[in-house]
């Protein structure tokens, strides 16, 4: 199979102060970011925060209200045919005919895109091939789990070899085996075929799994950009967490690490083996016994609580 790629190192999303207003209400407020070719890039946030407005807008099914977004150089709302011919979309709602089968709507979608029967055929079977379904080609998509279903819809998205594709929460309510699943095609098509994979999650897992870049969108704003390695290190926190078996000796651990209580657990921000070495000693030299004793890395999760104050709450 061949694939339209796009050229290494350029911008293939570009956004400038977007914006999206409904009832005088901006429900995204003049964001800005670029997605260079070949990356994975995830837009993550909370239920409500404009994710799927910002999709839509960049993916010409709705005008956006102010500034400018161009996919691969071309204008979403000046070249806005040259853009759907770049772009792959798979929306939240499935939306597919679940009289006919999987092989049916490939070939279909196929059609719609100026191929012959013949090759429309070809196609498809390439695709259910690509995501897995090539034993399930022949039955009604009706039939199928909800992860056939997002595998069968990734590939009527990928008919025509965009360069570009649009993931709106490919993975929202899915069991842990098929999100893998899913998790396994987007890097597939994204290294075999170095498609540009923008996907929107409400999962800090799948953004920190799956993504080469992140950006965390909360109330319509862009509250942080880059790798996983780069927010976690900018605006999480090392911490060793310990359970002490007296009550009596967690008040001296915390004001001598400059901890506190979180729950049942001692946290003691951390910063490398030295801190631990240090807690150690402590411990030993006092005769303070612990029950668990962890360091953990700083998480997505950290980092969103830094952000805005606030847990991040996914909904399934
Ligand atoms: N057609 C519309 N008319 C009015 N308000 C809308 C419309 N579409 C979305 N909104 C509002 O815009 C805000 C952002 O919605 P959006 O669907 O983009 O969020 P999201 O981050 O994709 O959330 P979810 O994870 O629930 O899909 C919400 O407050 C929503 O109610």
């Amino acid at each position: 199979m061949t694939w339209n790629l796009g050229k290494e190192g350029m911008k293939m999303i570009h956004v400038e102060n977007l914006t999206k207003t409904y009832d005088g209400k901006d429900v995204v407020k003049g964001i800005s970011f670029d997605v260079q070719a070949g990356e994975i890039f995830a837009f993550l946030g909370p239920n409500g925060a404009g994710k799927s407005t910002t999709v839509q807008m960049l993916t010409t099914l709705i005008p956006i209200s102010g500034g400018r977004a161009t996919i691969q150089e071309f204008d979403v709302v000046k070249q806005e045919k040259q853009v759907r011919l770049q772009i792959g979309v798979a929306l939240q709602d499935t939306g597919i005919d679940e009289d006919l089968t999987g092989l049916e709507l490939l070939v279909l979608q196929g059609k719609l895109f100026g191929l012959s029967q013949t090759e429309a055929k070809k196609r498809a079977e390439e695709l259910l091939q690509l995501v897995g379904l090539d034993q399930d080609g022949k039955r009604r998509s009706g039939t199928y789990s909800g992860g056939m279903k997002r595998r069968l819809d990734l590939a009527l998205t990928l008919v025509h070899q965009p360069t570009v594709l649009f993931l709106d929460e490919p993975t929202t309510g899915l069991d842990p085996a098929s999100r893998l699943q899913i998790w396994n095609e987007v890097r597939r098509l994204n290294e075999e075929f170095g498609t540009t994979i923008f996907l929107t999650t409400q999962y800090l897992e799948e953004a920190d799994q799956l993504a080469d870049r992140i950006a965390i969108i909360n109330e319509g704003e862009l509250i942080a950009e880059g790798t996983a390695a780069e927010l976690k290190a900018a605006n999480g926190e090392e911490r060793i967490e310990l359970t002490l078996v007296e009550k009596e000796d967690e008040r001296i651990v915390i004001e001598t690490f400059a901890g506190r209580q979180e729950k049942d657990r001692l946290v003691i921000p951390s910063r490398g083996t030295e801190t631990l070495r240090a807690v150690v000693r402590f411990l030993d030299e006092r005769k303070i016994v612990a029950t668990s004793l962890v360091v953990k890395q700083p998480s997505l999760d950290d980092v969103f609580i830094r952000l805005t104050g606030q847990a991040y709450k996914e909904e399934s």
